[in-house]
């Protein structure tokens, strides 16, 4: 099997390093991972230890100091912007902890924005199914203001969807929804997973949202200390402790 079969996205000994001199920081320190096309990561750990940094150089939103990212088998250093951003557009979704939906159109154009941009048109079967796992086909002809929070969260879940992205970043996804909201938006991520067989990866600070997951991989000053398969809450949040007296004792 050739060894990229099965990932969707990885980075090799990456780092990134902010400021020079005496503010210097080094935000990632040579961090190596795979994400598994069809599997629901989640990224933990302290404030500060670079979770926002390794998701936004992963989705090439922002370069790197060294090592390798790739997406697929596509090494995102090689490719100048514009293939960047097209690489952005066609091969990758993102969920934001704002929704960022555009307020005039309503939730069926937002859906299908990334599309209409690209001068594609929709699949209706795959529209169809997209809008029912996220729970909208009520909803379509509304605007975002229309919509309750957890509603505006899933239409952007299922405007990340509707490309059939290779792989989904979401920055907290749920930080501004509550606990209820929040579950019903990380059930459908799960979802997306698990009967659309999308791949997802997601930072997130909070132990219930990463029991979603099938795997949490865990961060500490800049680097990959740990990971869990099967998370449950109170296993993260144990975890969590540990990491937290360690960062405060070193
Ligand atoms: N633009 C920047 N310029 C300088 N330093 C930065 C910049 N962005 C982030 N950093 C630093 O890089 C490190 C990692 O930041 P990052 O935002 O990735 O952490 P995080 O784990 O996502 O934190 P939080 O949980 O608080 O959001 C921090 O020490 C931060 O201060």
């Amino acid at each position: 099997m050739h060894p990229t079969t099965g990932i969707a996205a990885a980075t090799t000994d990456l780092s990134k390093v902010y400021g020079s001199g005496e503010t210097r920081v080094v935000a990632l320190d040579r961090v190596s991972i795979a994400f598994r096309k069809g599997e629901f990561t989640a990224i933990m750990g302290p404030s500060g230890s670079g979770k926002s940094t390794l998701m936004h150089c992963a989705a090439g939103l922002d370069s790197f100091s060294s090592g390798s990212v790739r997406i697929g088998t596509t090494e995102l250093g090689t490719l100048n912007d514009r293939q960047l951003t097209q690489v952005r557009r066609d091969r990758i979704g993102f969920i934001f902890q704002a929704f960022n939906l555009l307020p005039t159109l309503t939730a069926l154009e937002n859906i299908t924005l990334p599309l209409t941009i690209a001068g594609r048109r929709p699949e209706r079967e795959w529209l169809d199914r997209v809008v029912s796992t996220v729970g909208l086909s009520q909803r379509l002809g509304h605007r975002p203001g229309q919509l309750s929070g957890g509603q505006q969260q899933r239409v952007a879940v299922a405007r990340a969807l509707i490309s059939r992205p290779a792989i989904i970043f979401g920055d907290e996804p749920t930080g501004n929804l509550d606990s209820r909201a929040g579950a019903e938006v990380l059930g459908f991520l799960r979802d997306s997973v698990r009967e659309l067989g999308q791949t997802v990866v997601m930072v997130t600070h909070d132990p219930v949202a990463a029991g979603y997951a099938d795997r949490v991989v865990f961060l500490a000053d800049g680097r990959l200390v740990d990971e869990m398969t099967h998370p449950t809450p109170d296993r993260v949040l144990d975890r969590m402790k540990a990491l937290d007296t360690r960062s405060r004792t070193s």
